[in-house]
């Protein structure tokens, strides 16, 4: 039952054995699993408002549009980032329900066989390994072929996917002018080779793409784990515009009362779990209703991302039709009509996962393993971001994924409304600048493959030849996050002086409590983060239904 106005729900006068603080990825797969059982009441306060009929959520294609800056943002900005030429960035994160399942790019990657054993061996809990995990991932997993319907073999492994899951994913469903000469490059160079599936545990290669598309449609944990059927449920309620601003104790140690109200007006209200508060507030707004005591103790960096481009000889980019307005009303009205063409699928259709061999000779390796990547490539057939006003493009973004720098997330003031500071730390060691340097001259020799001689032109703002120092100047000047906070309230073995939360994700020292999110990582997998936002949140909602027996 979806419900606006917190008036609607107060005249209920309903008590509820769960409540759910945060209607965001892993919160709304917390709600879906727990009200499975009838007898399991259930409430979610989710701060944002709804995310039906909003254009740049619904349209793949539009993704870049969501945020930053928008109503569905909380629209936080970072501190000056040192190694960023003091730049403070936009720093999204979804106000909406779906959270940021409801406003990412919908690269859809769990991460590598290594990551979630390294969380094995560090939380001391065999069940976060990835061969626990994978009845998870199926169990998130809707796999189902792309809008267009093509023919699909050779594109991903079907033996390691779920069809049966509830959030759908799929491959893209518009065929890109550059697909083939991508492809080609994995059989040219042997720096790329040719990965056919990212999701099996085995992330390194080049390969095609994997999204949270349904039919040309965004796939989000609202549209999937909040589904009309779902939201019919009589024992579970989702409160929109519901902002929580504190946990009170309910008795000395034990913390199942929330206080929240409508938007920022209004009088505070309260509402008290009779069983368990399920804090699912995300990387950033977790820490923020926590505690600074909490803050302290686990910080996790995002990676960063450059974008290098070139300019290449075809029309056939997007900034072709994002120009012409008769051209971009064309694909709108085909993709209303049918779900159909370009804006089916988000600005990518190739992306792959590497090492860079000599880092150990000079740092210790932050990856989780020797099979783990270093940095990503995501080859685009166009510009992220407005076109200007003349040119056409390929990008090759390049993504630190096994950051070693740490950020922080913390209280500005007592004002619980104020916005908290956030230092993402990007780039912010040696190796992680390292890191990218090497990436970027992985996307040059990529770009320089000879299946795309006579197609790229030139890069843009480097050269093929540009020295390590300018490589650098680029990165400060250019560099910006992919989003994906991560290890805020981070989980450490039972006993263990250090992390927030224990392997069963209660909070430390108190009762009543549990973290589900992103934030309690020990360390941020090296992909793209809504995949295992997801898998930790089924298997959490499975330790919530065993600890009460159910
Ligand atoms: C722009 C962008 C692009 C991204 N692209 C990708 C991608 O392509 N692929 C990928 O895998 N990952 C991507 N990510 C990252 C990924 O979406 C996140 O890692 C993941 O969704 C985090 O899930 P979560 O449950 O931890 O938090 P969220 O999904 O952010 O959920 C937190 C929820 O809590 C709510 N909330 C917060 N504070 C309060 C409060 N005080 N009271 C009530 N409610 C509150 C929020 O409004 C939100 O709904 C992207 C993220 C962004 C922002």
């Amino acid at each position: 039952i979806l419900i606006e106005n917190v008036a609607d729900l107060t005249k209920l006068k309903l008590t509820f054995d769960f409540i759910v603080v945060g209607g965001g990825t892993a919160g709304n797969v917390i709600a879906n699993r727990l009200s499975e059982n009838p007898s399991n009441k259930v409430l979610v306060l989710e701060a944002g408002g709804s995310d039906a009929n909003v254009l740049n959520v619904e349209v793949p294609f539009f993704a870049p549009r969501a945020t930053p800056y928008t109503p569905q943002d909380w629209n936080y900005t970072t501190t000056a980032q040192t190694a960023l030429k003091g730049r403070s960035l936009p720093y999204p994160r979804g106000f909406v329900l779906g959270g940021s399942s409801s406003v990412n790019y919908m690269v859809y990657t769990r991460g590598s066989k290594e990551d979630f054993d390294r969380y094995a061996t560090v939380s001391g809990d065999p069940g976060w390994s990835w061969n626990s995990l994978v009845p998870y991932m199926k169990k998130n997993e809707h796999f189902i072929p792309p809008s267009d319907g093509h023919n699909t073999t050779g594109q991903f492994d079907p033996t390691v996917h779920g069809f049966a899951g509830i959030n759908t994913v799929s491959l893209a469903g518009f065929p890109s002018p550059i697909d083939s000469r991508v492809i080609q490059a994995t059989t040219q160079l042997k720096e790329f080779p040719f990965n056919l599936d990212m999701n099996s545990g085995s992330t390194l290669g080049l390969g095609w793409g994997q999204s949270t598309i349904n039919n040309g449609l965004r796939s989000s944990s609202a549209t999937s784990y909040l589904a009309p059927q779902f939201l019919a449920r009589p024992n579970l309620y989702v409160l929109l515009n519901a902002r929580v601003t504190r946990l009170l104790p309910t008795a000395t140690n034990v913390f199942r009362t929330v206080e929240y109200l409508q938007n920022l007006n209004g009088t505070p209200l309260t509402i008290t779990a009779t069983k368990e508060v399920i804090l699912s507030a995300g990387s950033v707004g977790t820490p923020n209703i926590c505690c600074t005591r909490v803050l302290a103790t686990a910080r996790r960096s995002p990676p960063s991302e450059s974008n290098p481009f070139f300019f290449v000889n075809s029309t056939n980019t997007w900034e072709t039709w994002e120009r012409n307005a008769t051209l971009s009303a064309q694909l709108m009205t085909e993709w209303t009509n049918s779900k159909k063409g370009q804006l089916v699928d988000l600005p990518l259709n190739h992306l792959g996962f590497f090492r860079v061999p000599t880092l150990v000779n000079q740092f210790k390796d932050p990856a989780s393993g020797p099979g783990t990547s270093h940095y990503e490539l995501i080859v685009s057939n166009g510009l992220l971001g407005a076109p200007p006003a003349t040119g056409n493009f390929m990008s090759i973004s390049t993504a630190v994924v096994a950051p070693a720098a740490r950020g922080s997330v913390t209280l500005s003031s007592s004002n619980v409304f104020a916005a908290p500071v956030i230092n993402p730390n990007l780039l912010g060691t040696p190796v992680d600048v390292f890191i990218m340097r090497e990436a970027v001259k992985s996307a040059m020799r990529l770009a320089s493959a000879p299946a795309f001689a006579g197609y790229v032109i030139s890069p843009n703002g480097l050269s093929f030849t540009s020295t390590d120092a300018q490589i650098d100047a680029f990165v400060s000047a250019n560099a910006g996050t992919v989003f994906h906070p991560a290890g805020t309230a981070s989980m450490s073995p039972k006993g263990a002086s250090w992390g927030v939360v224990d392997p069963n994700l209660l909070v430390k020292g108190v009762t009543g409590l549990r973290i589900v999110d992103l934030s309690v990582v020990p360390f941020i997998p090296a992909a793209h983060t809504q995949a295992a936002t997801y898998i930790i949140a089924e298997r959490a909602a499975d330790l919530i239904k065993a600890a009460w027996g159910q």
